[in-house]
C-alpha cells in the first residue's frame, strides 16, 4: 500500500472509548453531505444532496480517488463533498459509500463477463408483465422473482394491458408465492375518445414510500406506465441521454426518478436496456430464506437436498403429504410447485436478450 502523508486530520480521539489515538481508514470529509445517486453516466454521477428535505439539490459529483473500483449505482447513499450547490460547471467528490440493504445484479452478458450490481437498496422489483401483445413469459417472471429474492428485495407483478386479457391465470401462478399484482388497462372515454390507462392508483400506492425498480421486455407498456406516474420522465432520462449520446434502447444505464405527489418520497428506477439478471450466484438456501414455512420444514432434509422433485426425502413432500386436510394440501402443494419452480428456473441460461431497436 503506497505511504501517505501523516497529518492531524488523520487521528481523531474518541470520547470514551479511551484516549488512544485512532488513525482513521477512511477521510473525516466532516464538512460531507449525505446524498441519494440517481444516475450514473460515464464517471459522472448525477446525486440528490439531502433528498426528500427543503435543502434538495441535484449535484453532478465524481469519485474520490480513495473510493477505487469500488463501483457507484443509483440507489446508493453516499457522503459528497467539495461544491455541492449544484450550479452550472460545478463538480462535487463522493467520499463515501453506504452500506448497502439491498443489491441487485445484472447478468452477465457478451459484453460484460461479470455479474454487476446495477441499484443498491431498492425495496422491489416490479416485473412489468403485459397480458397481450406480446404474450406472458413466466420463466422470465419467475427469473424475476428469484433475483429479487435473491437480492432481499420484494415483487410486485404489474400486469398492463388487460384490456386485451385477462388476469387471472397469472395471479393464480403467483399468489402462492407472495407476489402482489396489480392490473393496468387502457380505456378510452366514449365521449371525447381520450385515452388513460386505469389502476394506477393502485400501482402508486404498491409504490409508496419505496424505492421500486421496474423491468420489462420491450412492448409491455413499461414506458407508458412511467410517463404517466412520472410526467417528466422523458425530460429527466434525455439528459442523461444528452451527455451519453446513447439511445435509450441501448443505454444500459439506470435512473431513478422521483414520484410527485407522493406524502413520502417514492422512487422507481427504470431499467432501459436491462432484461435479465445474475443467478449464477444464488443458492437453493438463500432463496428457501424467501419462504419462512418452507424454509423451516427444509431444515429436516437430508444433507445437500437439492429441494427438486424427486429428491429423495424432501422434507418438503412430506409437509404437503401431512396436510390435516385436502384444502391446506392443495395450497401447501401450490406452493412447493411454484418454489420448485423458481428453482429450476435458476438453472437454465437467461432468456435471449431481445434485438435493440
Ligand atoms: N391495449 C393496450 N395497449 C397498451 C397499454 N399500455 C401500453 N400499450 C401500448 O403498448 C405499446 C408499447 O408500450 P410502451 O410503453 O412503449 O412499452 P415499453 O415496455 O416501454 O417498450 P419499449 O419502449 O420498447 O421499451 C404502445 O403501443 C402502447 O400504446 C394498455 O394498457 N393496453
Ligand atoms: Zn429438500
Amino acid at each position: 500500500m503506497a505511504e501517505r502523508r501523516y497529518d492531524e486530520r488523520d487521528v481523531r480521539i474518541r470520547p470514551g472509548r479511551g484516549s488512544r489515538p485512532r488513525t482513521k481508514q477512511r477521510p473525516a470529509h466532516e464538512d460531507a453531505r449525505s446524498a441519494m445517486v440517481v444516475a450514473v453516466d460515464r464517471g459522472r454521477y448525477t446525486v440528490l444532496v439531502e433528498p426528500g428535505t427543503p435543502d434538495e439539490t441535484r449535484v453532478l459529483a465524481m469519485k474520490a480517488r480513495e473510493l477505487g473500483r469500488q463501483r457507484v449505482v443509483p440507489g446508493d447513499r453516499v457522503d459528497v463533498v467539495g461544491d455541492t450547490s449544484g450550479g452550472r460547471d460545478t463538480l462535487a467528490r463522493i467520499v463515501r459509500i453506504g452500506e448497502r440493504r439491498t443489491v441487485l445484479r445484472r447478468t452477465a452478458d457478451d459484453t460484460d463477463a461479470v455479474e454487476r450490481v446495477i441499484v443498491a437498496n431498492a425495496d422491489r422489483l416490479v416485473v412489468v408483465t403485459a397480458l397481450a401483445d406480446p404474450e406472458p413469459r413466466t420463466r422470465m417472471i419467475d427469473r424475476c422473482v428469484v433475483a429479487a429474492y435473491d437480492a432481499g428485495m420484494d415483487v410486485l407483478l404489474a400486469l398492463t394491458k388487460a384490456d386485451l386479457a385477462p388476469p387471472d391465470e397469472l395471479v393464480a401462478l403467483y399468489a402462492p408465492i407472495g407476489v402482489e399484482v396489480v392490473v393496468t388497462r387502457r380505456a378510452e372515454d366514449p365521449v371525447t375518445g381520450e385515452r388513460t390507462i386505469t389502476g394506477l392508483d393502485e400501482l402508486r400506492a404498491a409504490l409508496d414510500g419505496r424505492l421500486s425498480v421496474l423491468v420489462g421486455h420491450s412492448g409491455v407498456g413499461k414506458s407508458t406506465l412511467v410517463n404517466a406516474l412520472v410526467p417528466d420522465a422523458h425530460r429527466a432520462t434525455g439528459v442523461v441521454n444528452d451527455v451519453t449520446g446513447r439511445g435509450r434502447h441501448t443505454s444500459t444505464s439506470a435512473v431513478a426518478l422521483e414520484l410527485p405527489g407522493t406524502s413520502t418520497p417514492t422512487w422507481v428506477v427504470d431499467t432501459p436496456g436491462v432484461r435479465s439478471f445474475g443467478l449464477a450466484h444464488v443458492e437453493p438456501e438463500r432463496l428457501v430464506r424467501a419462504f419462512p414455512d418452507l424454509a423451516a420444514v427444509a431444515r429436516e432434509c437430508p444433507r445437500g437436498c437439492t429441494h427438486l422433485a424427486g429428491s429423495p426425502d424432501c422434507g418438503l413432500d412430506d409437509w404437503v403429504a401431512a396436510a390435516p386436510d385436502d384444502v391446506v394440501r392443495a395450497a401447501r402443494a401450490a406452493r412447493v410447485d411454484s418454489f420448485r419452480r423458481l428453482l429450476v428456473s435458476r438453472l437454465g441460461a437467461p432468456e435471449p436478450e431481445e434485438p435493440t431497436r
